[in-house]
């Protein structure tokens, strides 16, 4: 069996395919806004929301764009490519998610402090790479045009969520490891107040300050200091403030929805044809409702997984806090697999390595 979407509609034109991206540029820019926004105001007005408030944008997130956004994997590489969505590519991608996941879910079993490690590197890489997707599709900046530039702004864009909370909070950031690890091991998560040594803040803090200033002072250099450039200078701030200031559950929360998701949602309709006619149009309403049809299926199986991992760990979570780290755990399980999917897609839509159309 061989099913094509994209055949079923008729081919977008040029024009269309650019109105879709212009009209995907003005939805990413206005939750990125919002996400800023209401992150700066809450903060602001509230002083600190209550602990299990500040959880519900992430809790949230099993359903609103969080979950849903990694739902069309097995959609993804045969769009982007052109091809036919067969049933071998399906089988291809579901093999992934379960090898993948199920020696994950191993490490987490085995040794889960390595696993919580891991899953900061693997969140630092891709919400990285989402983010260069977005500079040089979506913003279209003219400075990024060699693997060692997007290396510099994958680090930036990926560590202002994993690495800013740990300089700014560090106390919430050993708590939240300490909730995620607790569910497997109770006695190691006094161990993981290393984490949090000054020195050993200092110096993270210390590398990640020279990476932004590399970055952004490479991209001043070669663009000369362009509107692009602006752009991303002011996101980056943006970005690290945010971070610095906000209490990192509530801007983990709100930045996987609204800022991570949004993006790659945005991402995923412009390979879809059916998707690309209606933004053109522009019909956000028809393209949200043509992606959830196409992300509800296995946004039920991420639950079923979700479930799963509860049935799995050996502390049965009983506080909002527990229940996070439960969620937190199923994000990493499923997480690696989307990394493999979005890498291919990057490789695929010539950002990795950059391809000269790019330049
Ligand atoms: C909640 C939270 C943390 C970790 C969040 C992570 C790692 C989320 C990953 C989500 C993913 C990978 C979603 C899929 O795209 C930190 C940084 C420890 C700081 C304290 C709050
Ligand atoms: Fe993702």
């Amino acid at each position: 069996m061989s099913t094509n979407t994209n055949a079923a509609a008729q081919s977008p034109t040029a024009r269309e395919r650019a109105r879709a991206r212009n009209v995907a540029r003005v939805v990413s820019l206005a939750a990125a806004t919002m996400v800023l926004g209401l992150g700066f105001a809450l903060t602001a007005l509230t002083g600190s929301l209550p602990l299990w408030v500040q959880y519900l944008p992430l809790l949230a997130s099993v359903l609103l764009l969080g979950l849903p956004h990694g739902a069309v994997d097995h959609l993804v590489l045969p769009r982007a490519r052109n091809e036919p969505i067969t049933v071998r590519a399906l089988a291809g991608v579901g093999a992934l998610y379960l090898v993948a996941g199920t020696i994950y879910a191993a490490i987490w079993l085995l040794a889960p402090v390595a696993a919580f490690s891991l899953f900061i590197l693997l969140t630092l890489f891709h919400w990285g790479q989402g983010d260069v997707y977005a500079l040089v599709e979506l913003v279209g900046v003219d400075y990024l045009e060699t693997p060692a530039r997007r290396t510099l702004a994958l680090l930036v864009r990926g560590g202002a969520p994993m690495v800013v909370p740990l300089i700014a909070f560090p106390g919430q950031y050993a708590f939240v490891a300490g909730t995620v690890v607790g569910l497997f091991d109770p006695g190691v998560a006094a161990g993981l107040e290393s984490l949090i040594r000054t020195q050993v803040r200092l110096l993270v803090g210390a590398a990640f300050g020279a990476v932004v200033v590399a970055a952004l002072g490479v991209g001043y250099l070669r663009s000369g200091g362009s509107r692009s450039w602006m752009f991303d200078a002011g996101e980056t701030v943006g970005l690290v403030a945010f971070f610095a200031l906000v209490p990192p559950v509530l801007a983990i929360g709100l930045y996987f929805c609204f800022w991570h998701s949004v993006r790659h949602i945005l991402r995923t309709m412009l390979v879809d044809d059916g998707t690309v006619s209606a933004l053109a149009e522009p019909a956000v309403g028809r393209a949200c409702l043509r992606f959830a049809r196409d992300a509800t299926p296995l946004t039920v199986g991420g639950i079923v997984v979700c479930v799963g991992i509860a049935l799995l760990v050996p502390q049965t979570p009983a506080t909002v806090p527990e229940i996070g780290g439960l969620y937190l755990v199923a994000l990493a399980i499923l997480t690696l697999p989307h990394v493999v999917v979005v890498s291919l897609l990057d490789r695929s839509q010539g950002l990795w390595p950059p391809s000269p159309s790019h330049d």
